[in-house]
């Protein structure tokens, strides 16, 4: 996509990085490797639909190959080109090396509108693309595994987990061949909501650091920031739920594909939400003030602006109205390389994609662990938890003794600690500790360097030291 003649989303994402690879000293032959996007596969298919047979144009990128299998979703949009796959599979590549995820980055698209299609059509369809990438290893546990993204989700990946099982009957492993499946398809809890629960960890993160609020301009927690969302799909709704349930914040604003809501006291997350499921959009929605042209909610006050659609949206033609002094990409790329300038220049801090959206991955991860293992996600943690609580339990029995009817135990919390951590608790915190650990890793590069002053080039060096690294070991 190019707007107002600014670079494509491929060569904005290169553009960041020959940035962050400026204030580094790699030699030039590795930076030039890790730079460039290593194969893009285009296939045509077609598929027969309503009596006639259909062609549709799909694509599997792998940017990185350091570490193997290489990562990422498969998105569903008519914007798919491969320009769009190749940037996003670079995105991967930075965004696996920044959360430690053992994974090189790739990503797939399908040019698609999903709305236009019943679901066994869909299954038809989705079915056919898994066998193409399939039978070119483009779908396969050890080598290339997929996830969702825009457009897609557990339904999906459960077609191409079993499209993949039924071309591979011997492989013990084909679960793990994709991610982000139902879990009564080998999926895990808590992978659906990762995404939008990474967004949470990693605002919580950045809400810890007295230093970093000063810099956005911001003071004081969570609670009560005025926050404005731009797509109320799967990462964006559960970031919206999440901040706003569980954290205090007010979403003021959700901006949709038809149009946006606004209401300066805060929104109903959870009604909105299934206002967009019954209407197909935002319109007609009755407590809230609507906005004809949704793009306008960009550039209206807030404390902290949640972009979780599209890529460019916060381009040259705008990016010097933005006023949130906080913006955090929960989607890939919704800032262009011209605009991340105007903005860092205004004083706005951002959270980049890199970070903010790799919950998704994250989760993937141990999904992917999980499916590898065959044993049930938190089984041998479960028992060692177990143990431990035992003793915490006849500690609180003893004091429950002595102390009776002055102090008594609350059969909930019994309950709570005899049960140990059960997997959507410890998906959740080994959620939280990687999204901790990772900010503290940019930070650390944020504050310590004179010439380094934005968290999106502090991301960047980090991830590029380890892909360096990685090739260096490789005897690269
Ligand atoms: N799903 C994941 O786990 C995941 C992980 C990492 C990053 N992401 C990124 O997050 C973004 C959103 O992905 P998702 O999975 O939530 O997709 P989704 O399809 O579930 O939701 C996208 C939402 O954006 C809305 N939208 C589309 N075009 C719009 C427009 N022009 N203006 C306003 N709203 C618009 C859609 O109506 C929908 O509600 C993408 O950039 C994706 O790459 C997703």
């Amino acid at each position: 996509m190019s707007l107002t003649n600014e670079p494509s989303f491929r060569e904005s994402v290169e553009l960041m990085f020959n940035r962050a690879a400026s204030l580094m000293n790699l030699p030039s032959g590795l930076e030039e490797k890790i730079r460039v996007c290593n194969a893009t596969y285009t296939v045509r298919f077609g598929v027969r639909l309503r009596g006639e047979i259909k062609t549709f144009t799909g694509y599997r990128s792998v940017h990185s190959e350091h570490m193997e299998p290489v990562k990422g979703g498969i998105r569903y949009a008519i914007s798919v080109d491969q320009d769009e796959v190749e940037a996003l599979a670079s995105l991967m590549t930075f965004k696996c090396a920044l959360v430690e995820t053992p994974f090189g980055g790739s990503k797939g698209g399908l040019c698609i509108d999903p709305r236009e299609y019943e679901e066994h059509e869909l299954e038809l369809i989705t079915r056919r693309f898994a066998y193409e990438l399939a039978k070119r290893d483009l779908i396969n546990p050890s080598q290339n595994v997929p996830a969702p993204d825009m457009g897609t989700g557990e339904r999906e990946m459960a077609w191409i987990a079993d499209q993949y099982a039924r071309m591979n009957t011997t492989d013990i492993n084909a679960r793990a061949c994709v991610t982000g499946k139902p879990p009564h398809a080998g999926g895990i809890a808590g992978r659906v909501e990762a995404t939008g629960r990474g967004v949470q960890y990693a605002l919580r993160e950045f809400f810890r650091h007295p230093e970093d609020i000063k810099l956005a301009n911001l003071s004081g927690k969570l609670k009560d920031k005025r926050i404005i969302v731009q797509g109320l799909g799967n990462v964006g709704y559960h970031a919206a739920k999440f901040l706003s349930h569980e954290d205090g914040s007010r979403i003021i604003g959700v901006i949709e594909r038809d149009g946006a809501l606004y209401d300066a006291n805060g929104l109903d997350v959870e009604a909105v939400h299934q206002w967009i499921a019954g209407h197909g959009g935002v319109k007609g929605f009755a407590d809230a003030q609507f906005v004809e042209n949704g793009a306008d909610l960009l550039e209206v006050e807030c404390d902290i602006l949640i972009p979780a659609a599209l890529e460019g949206v916060i381009n040259l033609t705008n990016a010097e109205r933005i006023k949130a002094p906080l913006i955090i990409e929960a989607a890939n790329g919704p800032i262009t390389s011209g605009a991340d300038k105007v903005l860092r220049d205004k004083g706005v801090v951002i959270i980049p994609d890199l970070y903010a959206n790799a919950g998704g991955v994250t989760v993937s991860y141990f999904e992917w662990v999980k499916n590898l293992s065959h044993i049930r996600f938190g089984r041998m943690q479960r028992r060692q938890e177990e143990a431990r609580h035992q003793l915490v339990v006849d500690e609180l029995e003893r004091l429950d003794r002595y102390l009776g009817d002055a102090w008594s135990m609350s059969p909930a919390f019994k309950e709570k600690y005899l049960r140990g951590a059960d997997e959507l608790e410890l998906v959740r915190s080994g959620l939280d500790d990687t999204m901790r650990v990772a900010y503290q890793s940019m930070r650390e590069v944020w504050h310590s360097r004179d010439d380094v002053d934005d968290l999106r080039m502090a991301a960047f060096i980090v991830a590029i030291e380890r892909i360096a690294a990685s090739y260096r070991a490789k005897g690269l």
